[in-house]
């Protein structure tokens, strides 16, 4: 569903991505971890289109290094960002209308719907988006923004950060939910070890813009190269 060959950013003399080359197949629950810097972001952004990137980028058999933002989305690639941002003076009903028209070329309010009540939001339908949600339900809105694009690959940026461990393990409920029910391919950043073995059956570290680590959670985070770059002593 979605191949890496050699993808590599840079910023100026700072090399963000170096090479980074994996396949992810269709259906998986992939866990994206690293220290901060590390160039998880910088990944999302060049597989969605927000950053331009060497190398290739295949989704579903066809080149999209190329592509623009937009095109990305309407092939399938929804993804959300670290810091909700809802869109001023619209309810939430309406951020949802934007996204799918945005990633989805159309209006169907019947999959706004649905999604608004799979992610316990149809309450606050009518709602201003951006000053009346509480953290977990601007949260629940970026995961639903992101659905309402009609993504088959959701890549998921630190969504769960923030939240204390039992409204940890809701989400994670939820986004297993999700997963069938919409049958995604997920990427997820997060820096919870127990939330990426509970929710990934695959692991993938970078450090310093390299992939050190591809493997299940618990082959990842024993990995001696991933201890010494979360404890810092390979590059102390
Ligand atoms: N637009 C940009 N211009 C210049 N440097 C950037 C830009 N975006 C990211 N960087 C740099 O690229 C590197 C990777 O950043 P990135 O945000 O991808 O890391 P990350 O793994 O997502 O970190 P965090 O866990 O802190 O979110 C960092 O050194 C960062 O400062």
């Amino acid at each position: 569903m979605l191949e890496l060959d050699a993808v590599t950013v840079r910023f100026g003399g700072l090399t963000a991505l170096a090479n980074i080359s994996f396949r992810i197949k269709a259906g998986e629950i992939v866990g994206l971890v690293g220290p901060n810097g590390a160039g998880k972001t910088t990944l999302f952004n060049s597989i969605s289109g927000l950053v331009k990137a060497r190398g290739r980028i295949a989704f579903d058999g066809k080149d999209v290094t190329g592509l623009p933002l937009h095109k990305r989305a309407r092939a399938g690639i929804g993804r959300t960002f670290q810091i909700p941002q809802p869109m001023q003076h619209l309810s939430v009903r309406e951020n949802l209308a934007v996204a799918q028209v945005f990633g989805a070329g159309r209006h169907d309010e019947a999959r706004i719907d649905e999604i608004l009540a799979v992610m316990e939001l149809s309450h606050k339908a009518e709602a201003d988006a951006a000053t009346a949600l509480a953290l977990q339900e601007l949260k629940r809105l970026e995961i639903a923004k992101a659905l309402a694009t009609e993504p088959k690959l959701l890549l998921l940026d630190e969504v769960l950060a923030g939240l204390e461990s039992n409204a940890k393990k809701s989400f994670m409920v939820k986004l297993k939910e999700l997963h069938k029910l919409f049958g995604l391919t997920i990427v997820i950043v997060e820096h919870d070890i127990e939330t990426i073995s509970g929710l990934c059956t695959r692991a993938v570290v970078l450090n310093f813009g390299q992939l050190i680590a591809d493997g299940t959670p618990t082959e990842v985070f024993n990995n001696p190269a991933v201890v010494e770059s979360y404890t810092g002593t390979a590059h102390a």
